[in-house]
C-alpha cells in the first residue's frame, strides 16, 4: 500500500484515530475483492472511498457496517472492536446509507425513516415521542418534511437517496457511512447533501462515502481514500493524493489537477481532446 508523504497516518499521530481499519481482506468466488486494506479517520473526519467500478468502494463499507463479515482483518471504532459488538449495539454506532434499500416494501416514507430508530427502541417496547422527533428533524435535515406520507416507491430516485439519507440520520450513528450518496441527486441536491454530511461531521460524526465524482471529493472529503482491484493505492488530503498521474494509473484517463481559487482544493479537469 502506497501512502502520501502528508497521508492518514500522519494525522493519526497528532489526532486520535475514530475509525481504525487495519489489513482487511475479503474473497468472493476465492477472489480477494478487498486485499489487506487500511482505513485510520480521525474523529470527526469526512473520508471519501474512490476508485474505478469495482474497485471495492461498496464492499468496505459493507465490512465496515458488518453486513459482510471480513475473511481477515479488524475495526476499531473509538477503541471499540466494531466487529465484535453485537448487531445491535454496533447499528447504534454505525449507520450504512445505501444507494438501493427498502424498494417496493410498501412503507412509506416516515416509516423507512423510523427503521433508523431500530437499535435505540426496547424490543418488546414501540415508538415513542423521541423518537417521532429523531424521524421529523432528520426528514426536514434532508429536506423531505413533505413527503412524509408518501409511499416510498413512488418516489424519485433522488427524493429516495435523500430518505435514505434520513434513515441513517435518525439511527444517530458516530460513524457515517454514505454509498455513492449523491447518485440521482440534481447539483444543488448534491451540494445540499454534502454540507449536511460537513455538518455531522463538524459535530463530533465521522464519515465515509463511496464517490464517483473526484471533484465533489476533492471538495468535502479531509482524506481521500483511492482503491484500485481491492487495495488502497494512495490515501490522504486530496491535494496530495489527487494529481494528474495517480488518476491516470488508477483511472486510465488523462487530467489535469488545477487548484480552486479560493479555497485551494483541487479541481479536475478531464482530457476530453
Ligand atoms: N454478490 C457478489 N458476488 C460476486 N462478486 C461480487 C458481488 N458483489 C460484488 N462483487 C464483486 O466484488 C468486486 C467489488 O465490488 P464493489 O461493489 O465493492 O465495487 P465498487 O467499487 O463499489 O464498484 P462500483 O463503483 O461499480 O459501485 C467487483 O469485482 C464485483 O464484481
Amino acid at each position: 500500500m502506497t501512502r502520501t508523504a502528508h497521508g492518514l497516518g500522519d494525522a493519526v499521530s497528532i489526532t486520535p484515530a475514530a475509525l481504525a481499519a487495519s489489513r482487511l481482506s475479503f474473497a468472493r468466488d476465492g477472489r480477494l475483492v478487498i486485499d489487506g486494506v487500511d482505513v485510520d479517520l480521525p474523529v470527526g473526519s469526512f473520508g471519501a472511498a474512490i476508485g474505478p467500478n469495482g474497485a471495492g468502494k461498496s464492499t468496505l463499507l459493507q465490512l465496515l457496517v458488518g453486513t459482510l463479515p471480513v475473511d481477515s482483518g479488524a475495526v476499531l471504532f473509538d477503541g471499540a472492536d466494531l466487529l465484535a459488538l453485537r448487531r445491535r449495539d454496533r447499528a447504534r454506532m454505525v449507520a450504512l446509507s445505501e444507494q438501493h434499500g427498502d424498494g417496493d416494501t410498501g412503507l412509506r416514507v416516515n416509516d423507512v425513516v423510523m427503521l433508523g430508530r431500530t437499535p435505540h427502541i426496547g424490543r418488546w417496547a414501540s415508538e415513542g415521542p423521541s423518537d417521532r422527533q429523531v424521524v421529523a428533524d432528520a426528514l426536514s435535515a434532508v429536506g423531505m418534511s413533505a413527503f412524509a406520507d408518501r409511499p416510498f416507491d413512488t418516489l424519485s430516485g433522488g427524493e429516495r437517496q435523500r430518505v435514505q439519507l434520513a434513515r441513517a440520520l435518525a439511527q444517530q450513528p458516530r460513524l457515517l457511512l454514505l454509498d455513492e450518496p449523491t447518485n440521482h441527486l440534481d447539483v444543488r441536491a448534491q451540494l445540499s447533501l454534502l454540507s449536511l454530511v460537513r455538518a455531522q461531521t463538524a459535530a463530533g460524526i465521522t464519515a465515509v462515502a463511496a464517490l464517483h465524482d473526484l471533484n465533489i471529493a476533492a471538495a468535502y472529503a479531509d482524506a481521500v481514500i483511492v482503491l484500485s482491484d481491492g487495495k488502497v493505492v494512495a490515501a490522504g488530503p486530496a491535494a496530495s493524493v489527487l494529481t494528474g498521474e495517480l488518476i491516470g494509473d488508477v483511472y486510465g484517463v488523462r487530467a489535469d489537477v488545477l487548484r480552486h481559487p479560493r479555497t485551494g482544493r483541487p479541481l479536475i479537469a478531464f482530457d476530453t481532446t
